[in-house]
């Protein structure tokens, strides 16, 4: 209990191989040379079309607070840390440089989607809770939009809080979802926390409890006035559906929707929409759950299903089909001993895999006649693809897949949101970010947003950027071979 009582900072939230990184940088005195890392990922989940960008906020909160607390000193210490090491880093705090792309933007594998200027052993430190927020609540919004492409105009609700992977991912994850296009969650918590619309029906239990359908509904509408009543505890067709008619006709109550939560969700739905209308209920909403994911959506909808609003749970709170988005964080331009900025790159057998260094800026190339996005364009630093009358762009692999954009505006995503420690961006709203999140989705053409096998939307490098990259990997290269020779000589 002692432990939990002083988990008082984020601090120590990182993986030890980060604090024993920053020993060594402080120990060799190099912890304070500049360094830039970039958070991207290789593959985009669940065979999507494209990710949605989300956990900025979090990650804000997490800089603006970045300290080690004196129970984490004192943690550290008992962990046999050097002193002056834990002296140096009680009074260390997040002074770096962060360029971002924005909560509801969209994001394409491998290209940057965060951008960390700072003294290497800040940098450093915060890698793994950074990861961390953006893997899951990406994710998470991306599985979210991915069911609401699906949906449409209907109602999504998350009822996912009871099979999150704990208290912290329900919360973020609900947050996620809602950036993700959701309409509502089923957590209290969260409506209370972020202004996210709550919505419920009741469970079994409560028909349970009565030990008579009917009685329960009538207990419900007695202190009720908007219903929504769960037709499935005993019989659908023969008692539920009923029941809930009987009791609406009774009371003085708005009969919202009832819910189906097992058996044959489009035939029951149809059927149920039947014995609706004939009653008179035809604004009644039939509400979908149990076990939902895209693609029982899609089925169900194919089966001409009577359903309105659907109650999604496990399979978008846990991300079901692909619990993790592989995110990276990776060293990509450091300081050298003269304080000149030096470009690095990881090399790879897999082409995809070998990093692009440098520092970037990405641009989304909108063709003026369309608005719609020609793909997005990875530029050095000092670039500037507007001053482009004609834009080459070409796939950053297969070189020769390429096209020239004329007519278009580059609009820059990456955004700054801290300058040197301090924070200088203003937070959007929610519902800023749902909408800011839309008119992103209106520039896609629909080929990249369809749910089954999209297209690959293309993620290029600027000519300068492509040419640093292959200059390094030569660097690498000739570097090793002399080695190799020097080796042999000896
Ligand atoms: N018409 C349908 N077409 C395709 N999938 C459906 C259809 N009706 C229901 N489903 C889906 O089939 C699965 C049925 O799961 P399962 O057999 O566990 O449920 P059940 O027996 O109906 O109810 P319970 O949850 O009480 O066990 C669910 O994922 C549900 O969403
Ligand atoms: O199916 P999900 O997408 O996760 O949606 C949430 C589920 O949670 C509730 O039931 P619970 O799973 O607790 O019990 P049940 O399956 O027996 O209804 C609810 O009735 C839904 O079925
Ligand atoms: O309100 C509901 O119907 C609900 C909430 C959470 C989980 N399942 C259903």
């Amino acid at each position: 209990m002692e432990m939990i009582k002083n988990d008082d900072s984020l601090a120590l939230h990182t993986d030890l191989y980060q604090i024993n990184m920053g020993e060594t940088y402080w120990n060799d005195g190099v912890h304070n040379r500049k360094a830039v890392f970039e958070v991207n990922f290789r593959k985009l989940p669940f065979g999507n079309g494209y990710a949605v960008f989300a956990g900025l906020e979090r990650v804000i909160e997490f800089l603006e607070n970045f300290k080690f607390s004196a129970t984490d000193i004192e943690y550290l210490r008992s962990e046999g840390f050097n002193e002056e090491y834990l002296e140096f880093l009680s009074e260390l705090r997040f002074t770096g440089t962060v360029r971002s792309m924005r909560e509801g933007e969209l994001v394409f594998a491998n290209e940057p989607i965060m951008q960390i200027e700072a003294p290497l052993i800040e940098v450093q430190l915060i890698e793994t809770p950074i990861l961390n927020i953006i893997n899951f609540q990406t994710l998470i919004a991306t599985k979210a939009s991915r069911i609401k492409q699906v949906v449409g105009n209907e109602i999504a609700m998350e009822f996912g809080t009871r099979r999150a992977q704990e208290m912290d991912a329900a919360i973020w994850g609900t947050r996620a979802a809602y950036i993700g296009g959701f309409d509502a969650t089923s957590n209290v918590r969260a409506g209370k926390l972020f202004g996210i619309p709550i919505s419920g029906t009741h469970a079994h239990s409560m028909v349970q409890a009565y030990r008579d359908e009917y009685t329960a509904f009538k207990k419900y509408a007695a202190i009720h006035k908007d219903c929504v009543f769960l037709v499935d505890t005993y019989d659908t067709l023969k008692s539920g559906v009923p029941n809930a008619i009987r009791v609406a006709k009774e009371e003085n109550i708005n009969l919202i929707g009832i819910r189906l939560d097992s058996g044959d969700l489009a035939y029951l739905s149809k059927e149920a929409r039947k014995m609706l209308d004939k009653a008179g209920f035809t604004k009644t909403r039939i509400i979908a759950s149990n076990d939902l994911d895209e693609n029982t959506i899609i089925n169900l909808k194919s089966q001409g299903a009577k359903i309105d609003s659907w109650g999604v749970g496990t399979k978008l709170i846990t991300a079901y089909d692909q619990p993790a988005l592989g995110a990276v964080y990776k060293l990509v331009s450091i300081e050298d001993e003269n304080g000149k900025m030096i470009d690095t790159i990881k090399i790879s057998g897999n082409p995809e895999k070998v990093s692009t260094p440098g520092m970037k800026r990405v641009y989304r190339i909108i063709n003026n006649s369309n608005q719609k996005s020609e793909g997005d364009y990875i530029a050095l630093e000092h670039e500037d693809p507007g001053d482009e009358k004609r834009l080459k762009m070409f796939h950053p692999v297969h070189t020769f897949i390429s096209k020239f954009v004329t007519d278009f505006e580059a609009i820059e995503l990456l955004h700054t949101i801290f300058k040197n420690g301090e924070k200088v961006y203003e937070t959007p709203s929610l519902q800023e970010i749902r909408d800011f999140l839309t008119r992103n989705l209106e520039v896609l053409w629909d080929e990249y947003k369809r749910v089954t096998r999209p297209e690959e939307y293309p993620v290029d490098l600027s000519q300068a950027c492509w040419d640093n990259k292959m200059q390094k990997i030569e660097e690498v290269r000739r570097k090793i071979d002399e080695k190799i020779a020097g080796v042999k000589k000896q």
